[in-house]
């Protein structure tokens, strides 16, 4: 891609060379440098440059952008210090940072700071050295068994770190390093080791009549060799991932580089050990539980163009591919796909924009497609390639409600009569069973019995959740924790506390209870300490070493395990109180048919169970009766008549202070401000739901416009004439937002 870079647009200002550089800031412009004599730049290229008092990094762009406002005096001018190591970032990802900047409302700063996600890339490398033999030197002039052992080990010319030859020579490193002194070994830079290569052709798969339609479709996509949009929508254990996989292996064929995006990276070991299985090597990761010089590493090979097929969290769209030829979205309905910090970004909707400036296809893959992406596929701008059963020719299994109202469960328990009946008949058929709550901790609710009092956060509207195991109560918002009191804190009665609702620590007390002998795994993200034993725990409940399994929404995505029956929802309700969210319905369905859709997989027969007050709603009708296309109507019909997204478009404005009444009174002024439309609706504010978080008091407008207006340039007219907000005073712009709390 480099090659396609104009020259780079510099003006001489008394002869000096100009470029400009964007600052990883949060800051919407470039700002002119003067090109030292002798330094050569590029666009895209990483320079350190001084700014204010403070030292900086910047990309070199490839014109300047933003108002930059008066003329700079060239004598004011500061010269850039030092060209960074770093390769230089592909056109295509000053183009996308561009893109999201303008569409999301972040400085262009803030997005380009989110293609420098890996900080080692950009400090002085210090390179790891090893030892290797000396051919031909002469026996060293005292030889002990010790040096005997290592220089047999050596013989074999490879590079070894110091640590690593005495360990398998079984000798201390001052051993080695005698070797060193004797001009036997030699102290070499270790190189850097390069990911293994993903073969196309390692396996092949064989694949039903329906999956093979499925496989043509998404490699004529990629023959294509242009942008489009694929929507493989296949039931839940359908085999999208094998089918997907042929079109990473045609991308890898045409020799580009391949991004499968995964909203739960942490949980991927069986995703992938399949992958391993058909392409003969494992695929290059992409998370936040790297480490910092992993991060580096994966960076600097994708850069390079070494790292093949990139599985990645949503950040993994901003490394510097020079060559990306395909993006998968796998579960590309994932509320997780959205970020809410800094830039506002949809990582699928994103992903779709990557493809269209790299003129390459994009697969959106799920069981549960998002209603836009539905809306897309029907009107023909996506293409929809449709998997309509599963690979192991099992039903999807029957779901049965279980109405809280007639069968409730015993005073103090959560589980009602019929679903303990399920599991105890799944146990004795020595199948697995999975109950899913999807809330962490063991009570979310702590109450004194003698004065009321709920025990809450001081810094948030929020209730503290108890989380027995560890002994503390927790605030799900800002982290805040105590340890587990006594008395109330109120009214300090001893023993008057009571836990209010479950938690999933509570229903694996009571299964502990009802089921002595089984063997049970509570799957919650704050009760494992890591990656490893999560991976291990996965694995064990695969291998069938496990008969209960308890769980958050961590267990509901992507897991196949092959002895699950039964599924247990312990509240179907949860989702669907969240008022204002226009996509609780559709999120509480995806939720509840991906979790029922874990059950019978490969067995014959599976089945789940729903816990509800209102088995006649839409949402549970639609799980129980498994008619998702009537659910679609009557959703898209939904957002049809109330200008929803996709048919309008939404922005969240958040303003947040310290102070009350400051936070109203600058919501209120913002309000007052908003231009003039015709087709746009601007309502509130209003206190939010969750009014406030880590002390500051947040007020919300909503901005409502239909599709065909240009939402972001009425925001920018809005914004650029609001005065500059004082002290704490916070104003976040959320496009297309996804939390109403
Ligand atoms: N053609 C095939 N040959 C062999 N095994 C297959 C084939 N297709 C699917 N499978 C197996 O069937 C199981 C389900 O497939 P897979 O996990 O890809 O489904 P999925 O549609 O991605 O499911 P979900 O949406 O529930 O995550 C897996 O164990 C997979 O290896
Ligand atoms: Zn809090």
């Amino acid at each position: 891609m480099q090659g396609l870079f104009e020259p780079l647009e510099t003006e001489t200002r008394e002869g000096a060379q100009l470029a400009p550089v964007v600052l990883a800031v949060a800051l919407d412009q470039t700002y002119d440098y003067i090109v030292p004599a002798g330094l050569e730049v590029e666009p895209g290229c990483f320079v350190l440059v001084p700014f204010g008092p403070q030292s900086r990094i910047g990309v070199v762009w490839d014109k300047s952008v933003g108002e930059p406002g008066k003329p700079v005096d060239p004598k004011k001018l500061k010269v850039i210090t030092a060209r960074l190591d770093a390769p230089p970032l592909p056109e295509i990802s000053l183009r996308f940072a561009e893109w999201i900047a303008k569409y999301t409302l972040a400085p262009l700063g803030m997005t380009v700071r989110m293609l420098m996600s890996a900080r080692a890339v950009f400090e002085p490398q210090k390179p790891r050295f090893g030892v290797t033999i000396v051919g031909g030197a002469a026996e060293p002039p005292r030889m002990t068994p010790a040096r005997q052992r290592a220089l047999e080990i050596a013989a074999d010319g490879a590079i070894r770190a110091k640590a690593a030859l005495a360990a398998a020579s079984s000798c201390s490193t001052g051993v080695v390093d005698g070797l060193v002194a004797s001009g036997n070994l030699v102290e070499v830079a270790i190189p850097e080791k390069r990911p293994p290569v993903p073969d196309p052709c390692h396996r092949v798969t064989e694949f039903s009549p329906e999956q093979d339609a499925a496989v043509h479709a998404l490699r004529s996509a990629v023959d294509g060799a242009n942008f489009s949009v694929s929507l493989l929508d296949g039931v839940t254990g359908s085999g999208k991932t094998e089918v997907y996989f042929e079109a990473v292996a045609r991308t890898l064929e045409r020799g580009h580089q391949a991004l499968i995006m995964l909203p739960e990276i942490a949980l991927t070991d069986q995703f992938m050990r399949r992958f391993e299985a058909r392409f003969g090597a494992p695929p290059v990761e992409w998370h936040s539980a790297l480490s910092g010089p992993e991060r580096g590493r994966v960076w600097k090979q994708t850069a390079t163009g070494e790292a093949r097929v990139v599985v990645g969290a949503r950040s993994a769209l901003f490394l510097p591919f020079s060559d990306l030829g395909l993006i998968i979205v796998d579960e590309e309905h994932d509320a997780g796909y959205k970020q809410d910090d800094r830039v506002h970004y949809q990582a699928r909707d994103m992903a779709v924009v990557r493809g269209s400036l790299g003129a390459f296809p994009v697969i959106l893959a799920s069981a549960t497609p998002a209603i836009e992406t539905h809306v897309n596929a029907r009107t023909g701008r996506y293409r929809h390639v449709v998997l309509p059963g599963r690979f192991s020719g099992a039903s999807l299994p029957d779901v049965t409600p279980i109405d809280l109202r007639v069968t409730p469960p015993d005073k103090g328990k959560w589980l009602a009569p019929p679903l303990v009946d399920a599991i105890t008949k799944t146990m004795a058929d020595g199948q697995q069973s999975l109950l899913f709550l999807n809330r962490r901790g063991y009570a979310p609710l702590t109450l004194c019995r003698s004065c009321g009092h709920r025990i809450d956060c001081p810094q948030c509207t929020a209730w503290l959740v108890e989380h027995r195991f560890r002994g503390k109560l927790h605030c799900h918002h800002c982290g805040f924790s105590i340890p587990l009191p006594e008395k109330c804190p109120k009214c300090a009665e001893p023993g008057s506390l009571v836990a209010c609702g479950p938690g999933v620590e509570r229903v694996a007390e009571e299964v502990a209870e009802r089921f002595p002998g089984a063997r049970v795994a509570l799957l919650s993200s704050d009760l494992i300490p890591g990656l490893t034993e999560m991976r291990d725990m996965i694995r064990n409940i695969e291998a069938g070493g496990i008969d209960i399994v308890i769980g958050t929404q961590m267990v509901a995505k992507g897991h196949h395990f092959p002895n699950l029956a039964t599924v247990g929802i312990v509240d179907g309700d949860l989702g669907l109180a969240q008022g204002a969210d226009p996509r609780a319905g559709e999120r509480t369905f995806q939720l509840l048919h991906q979790v029922t859709g874990r059950a019978g997989r490969a067995l014959t027969e599976g089945r789940g169970y729903v816990q509800t007050h209102m088995p006649e709603h839409p949402v549970m009708q639609a799980i129980i009766s498994g008619d998702r296309e009537a659910f679609l109507e009557a959703e898209i019909a939904n957002r049809r008549k109330g200008l929803l997204p996709p048919y309008g478009r939404l922005v969240a404005l958040v303003v947040a202070a310290r102070d009350k009444e400051t936070a109203q009174l600058v919501a209120r002024d913002i309000a007052h401000r908003a231009p003039r439309s015709e087709k746009i609706e601007v309502l509130g504010p209003a206190e939010a739901p969750l009014a406030v978080i880590r002390g500051r008091h947040r007020w919300r407008l909503l901005v409502k416009a239909p599709r065909e207006i240009d939402v972001q340039a009425y925001l920018r007219a809005w914004l650029a004439d609001l005065p500059p907000l004082k002290g704490d005073i916070k104003l976040t712009v959320d496009i297309d937002p996804y939390s109403f709390l």
